[in-house]
This record gives C-alpha cells, sequence and structure tokens, in this order.
C-alpha cells in the first residue's frame, strides 16, 4: 500500500494540471503520443508508474524519454525504458492506460490500487533516468515529470538533451554496471567512447570513400552527431545538415528520415550531388535511411530494408571467415512493409531465415533475440542486430587458426560493441553502414545493385472508427470487417508480383494501405483500389 503521505503529495501535485476533456489515453507503439498541450496529466502519470515500475524490479533503473520523434513541432510523446533498454513489457502498458486515465482527483487512489493489483514492494527503493528531444514543449514536460517523482520520493536523473537511443543505452548500462553484462559507461560521452572505439577496430585497414551527408531532421541528432564527429579518430568525412534545433518550427519539416522514406525523395535543402552518398535520421535519431541521386538524377532509395540485408550478408560473411558459421543462428526480422524483393533476397541469395512480425520495433526484437544473431529493422529505418549469449561466447572463446580468421573475430568482437543492442540507433547504424560500405569497397551504387526494390505506395485512409479492421498474420491480412479480405486478394491478384494489405494504425487515427507490383503504375492502381476498398468498408462498418 502507498504510505498517506505520499498519496497526499500525489493528490497535491496532480492539483497543478488540468485533464483535457474527454480525451481517452492509450499506451501505443510508441508509448502516448499527441498534441504537446494535451500532454500534462499523461506525463505525469508515466512519472507515478515509472517509480512503480522500478520499485517492482526491486530499484532497477527505469527510463523516461520525451518525445514525438518523426511527428510535428507541436506534439509530444512520453514513453518508459525497461532496464535492458528495451521498450516497456505489454503488460505494463495497460497500467499506464489505466493511470493516465484516471480523473486528477482519484489519481492517488488508482495508483494505490495499482501498487495492490501489481502487488509492489513499497519499501524498495525507485530510480529513474529521464531525457528529452529539442521540442519547445519538452521542459514543461519533463517539469511535470519531476513532479511525479518528487511526489512518491524516487531518485531520479536528468540527461537533459539526448537521442532516444542514447537514453535507452544509459538506462542499460546503470542496470549492468559491475556485472558480467556491463554494457559500458552510462553517460553520454560513455556512449560515444564506446562508439568511437568499436569503430576503430571495425574500421582496421580499411578506408570510408567519399563524404556522408546525413540530414538530422533538425532534431536532437544534429547536436549528437557533431558531438560524435568530434570524437572520432577514424578519418570520414560528414557533412550535418539540417541540424537546427533553435528555430522549433524547423524540426521534421520537409526533412528527416520520415519524409525520405514517405515522400520517397531527398529533402529540397539537400546540395548534395549525383552518387553523392546521404542519410537521414528522424527526429529522436533513432530511425535512419540513406540515399542518393544515380548518374540520370533519379533518387534512389536504402530503406531499413536495404541496411538488414547488408548488416546480414556482412555478419553472416565474417561468421564464416571466423570459422564460427555453423555456430551461429542468423536471421532477419522483418515486418510486412518489407519490400517483397528484399524478403526475395534474404532468402534465395543470402539463404537466411526470416520472421515476419507484428508493426512496432518491441515485436521485431523480441522476435530477433530468438536468433544467435537477429538482425531486425523495419523498412523506414528503424531497427539493430542482437547478439545472444551463445554469440558473444563463441566469438569470443573461438582460438584463431589464421591470421585471417582472427581479423574476421576481431571485427566481429567490435561490431557487437558498435551495435547498439538495446535498440534501433541511427548514430549507431549509420557508422555500421559505413563499415560495411568501407570493408565491401562499395559506393551506394553497388549496395543499390544487391537487388532490385518493387514499386511500392503507402496510403493514409481516414475512416470513422479503425479498430473494426482486426488483422492476423502478423498484420498481412484482415479478418474484419468481413469481407474486405476477399476483395483485397482478388484486387491484387490482378497485378504483377501484386501484394497488398490494410492495417489499422497504432499511432495515428488511420488505416495504413500498402501495395506493391512489378511496375510503377500498378502498385500506385493497386494501393488506390484497395485504399477504396477500405474507405467504403470503413464507412459500411459504421452503419452496421
Ligand atoms: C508503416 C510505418 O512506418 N509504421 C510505423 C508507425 O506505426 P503505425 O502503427 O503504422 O502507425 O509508427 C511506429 C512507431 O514509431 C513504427 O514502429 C511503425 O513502423
Ligand atoms: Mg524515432
Amino acid at each position: 500500500m502507498a504510505s498517506p503521505a505520499v498519496k497526499k503529495a500525489i493528490s497535491e501535485a496532480a492539483l497543478q494540471y488540468q485533464k483535457p476533456e474527454g480525451k481517452v489515453f492509450e499506451y501505443g507503439t510508441a508509448g502516448f503520443r499527441m498534441k504537446a498541450d494535451l500532454l500534462n496529466t499523461v506525463v505525469f502519470a508515466v512519472g507515478l508508474l515509472a517509480g512503480l515500475r522500478s520499485k517492482k524490479l526491486s530499484g532497477q533503473w527505469i527510463g523516461v524519454m520525451v518525445t514525438a520523434s518523426h511527428n510535428p513541432a507541436e506534439d509530444n510523446g512520453v514513453k518508459l525504458v525497461d532496464p535492458m533498454g528495451e521498450m516497456l513489457e505489454a503488460e505494463w502498458e495497460t497500467y499506464a492506460t489505466k493511470l493516465a486515465n484516471a480523473p486528477l482527483d482519484k489519481i492517488a487512489d488508482v495508483y494505490d490500487e495499482l501498487v495492490k493489483e501489481i502487488d509492489v514492494k513499497m519499501t524498495n527503493p525507485a530510480r529513474v533516468v529521464f531525457a528529452r528531444d529539442t521540442r519547445a514543449s519538452g521542459s514543461r514536460l519533463v517539469g511535470v515529470l519531476n513532479a511525479a517523482l518528487t511526489a512518491t520520493e524516487v531518485e531520479f536523473i536528468d540527461f537533459k538533451y539526448m537521442t532516444t537511443p542514447q537514453l535507452h543505452y544509459v538506462v542499460r548500462c546503470k542496470n549492468t554496471l559491475g556485472t558480467q553484462y556491463e554494457y559500458g559507461e552510462p553517460s553520454e560521452l560513455g556512449y560515444y567512447q564506446k562508439l568511437v572505439d568499436s569503430f576503430k577496430k571495425v574500421m582496421r585497414g580499411v578506408k570510408v570513400q567519399g563524404s556522408l551527408t546525413v540530414d538530422c531532421a533538425n532534431g536532437v541528432g544534429g547536436p549528437k552527431l557533431r558531438e560524435l564527429v568530434k570524437l572520432l579518430d577514424t578519418p570520414i568525412d560528414i557533412k550535418v545538415i539540417n541540424d537546427d534545433v533553435i528555430n522549433p518550427d524547423s524540426l521534421n519539416f520537409e526533412c528527416g528520415a520520415d519524409y525520405v522514406k514517405t515522400k520517397q525523395r531527398a529533402p529540397p535543402s539537400s546540395k548534395a550531388g549525383p552518387l553523392d552518398r546521404c542519410a537521414s535520421l528522424d527526429g529522436d535519431a533513432d530511425r535512419l535511411v540513406y540515399y542518393f541521386s544515380d548518374e540520370s538524377n533519379v533518387f534512389r532509395l536504402l530503406d531499413g530494408d536495404r541496411i538488414a540485408t547488408l548488416a546480414a550478408s556482412f555478419i553472416g560473411d565474417l561468421a564464416r571467415s571466423a570459422g564460427i558459421a555453423s555456430k551461429l543462428k542468423i536471421g532477419v526480422v522483418q515486418t510486412a512493409y518489407a519490400n517483397g524483393a528484399s524478403t526475395d533476397y534474404i532468402e534465395k541469395v543470402l539463404k537466411l531465415p526470416i520472421i515476419c512480425t507484428n508493426t512496432g520495433v518491441k515485436h521485431l526484437h523480441h522476435a530477433a533475440l530468438r536468433f544467435d544473431v537477429g538482425v531486425y529493422f523495419e523498412a523506414n529505418g528503424h531497427g539493430t542486430v542482437t547478439f545472444s549469449e551463445n554469440a558473444l561466447k563463441a566469438i569470443k572463446n573461438t582460438e584463431p587458426q589464421s591470421p585471417a580468421q582472427q581479423r574476421a573475430l576481431e571485427c566481429l568482437q567490435a561490431l557487437t560493441d558498435l551495435i547498439n543492442q538495446a535498440v534501433g540507433d541511427a548514430l549507431s547504424d549509420m557508422l555500421l553502414v559505413e563499415a560495411i560500405l568501407a570493408h565491401k569497397g562499395w559506393t551506394p551504387k553497388e549496395w543499390l545493385g544487391t537487388y532490385t526494390d518493387l514499386p511500392s505506395r503507402l496510403v493514409r485512409v481516414e475512416v470513422n472508427d479503425r479498430s473494426i479492421f482486426k488483422a492476423y498474420d502478423a498484420e498481412r491480412k484482415l479478418e474484419s470487417p468481413a469481407g474486405l479480405q476477399g476483395q483485397i486478394e482478388s484486387l491484387q491478384s490482378r497485378y504483377h508480383k501484386g501484394r497488398s494489405f490494410a492495417r489499422a494504425s497504432g499511432t495515428e487515427d488511420a488505416v495504413r494501405v500498402y501495395a506493391e507490383a512489378a511496375s510503377r503504375s500498378e502498385a500506385d492502381d493497386l494501393a488506390t483500389r484497395v485504399a477504396n476498398a477500405v474507405r467504403e468498408a470503413g464507412t459500411d462498418g459504421q452503419q452496421a
């Protein structure tokens, strides 16, 4: 039970805020995310829950990140980070939702009910670290968080501005400090140092060709990338662009990974020439996509699927050279949004197993852990590689029989440090891609040449009630509204290599339709027809 003093402190602190009328909150794939002015009471609830989560886990550090990633500057959001740097355990999402929807005059009682329901030992210590992106509303929201943590007597550290993956890193470091799983120094500098040292080791004997222009979405990734570049002692010519964090409206505006992926074009501000290697981060630097203009000035995207295939092929080659391929089960995890050509390439050329999961990195991360080396990326550029304990042991304990084998083992060892295994991390992924391209001696053109993407189209359809769209089979099929799946299948069968699906978004009030086919016009046509069918079914569903 919560003490009367704590309950009183919660009630008093809550009095400062007002609950937006009629709004129902739900902890979704990206935590809570909405217009920033609606978030005070939600952040307060998340602060309370973070303390409970830490107490439940005997005082392990829990993270709270205030960000709305690639969404517009006036939005914000908040999400919890579990002890090993993963996303919050699913069961706790319902507790978060419950607390966020509690009326303010009852919030201390709901808190107390949760203490009993979850069976939290209130004498345990509670420890929380938090950080935020560069959104203007962040400082107010961090103030709210502070109030909730203070009221519940939680020990906390404010890491100020950080990328989302940096906070995940710090959480994991804090909880592994002094153990055999020690992940690194729990500070921003420790994060850079780990990347810089491991990058140097991977890059021994090879050189990065040409420059890399990095669009930072005018978000927190800009200043952080500049810090990283300052510390990198391996020659790599990184041109940082779109790193304006002073003008609050510039965040994600006509730039960033989401813009590039969804519009399939470079940010208008980009001055890169033909064949120049370019990359974009999103607003909190957990997504990364690459691209370039070819000789005919045609935009060429190298998205999350491409990073996954590049990483999987490189690690597979290294494992063979290191003589440990038979000991490592390497696999790739994708979602339904992965381009069909990438799936084909992984199965037929790389000959690796694939798991397809629901959208949202927590699902991918979970599935990746079933492999010794689990490469997972969403097509939008969010992903990483996980290494099992078995993999780490094989890499560490194998006695090399030749210099080539020794070098491959060293490289693999360094990769386990370069890659942020807690969560997808644009800065770490960027160094990984740069290192692989350098090793292979590839320009983005050779990378693009590994397979040809099927033209695809993503459409957002607004419907009256998206909850009637119920998906199954890793969201590749719909069980309701009745009859719609049959319609989609009949439509896609009319197109060469046609594939389409629709699912309710977990982060926006809309249904997303994806279509791909052998040609651009067929993909567009299929997407339009399926979107129309979805729109119609959405309206029928309302009348039923
Ligand atoms: C098609 C697409 O890109 N969907 C995104 C988007 O989810 P939706 O459930 O589709 O809204 O936001 C998620 C959180 O950032 C991200 O994990 C996911 O990949
Ligand atoms: Mg993001």
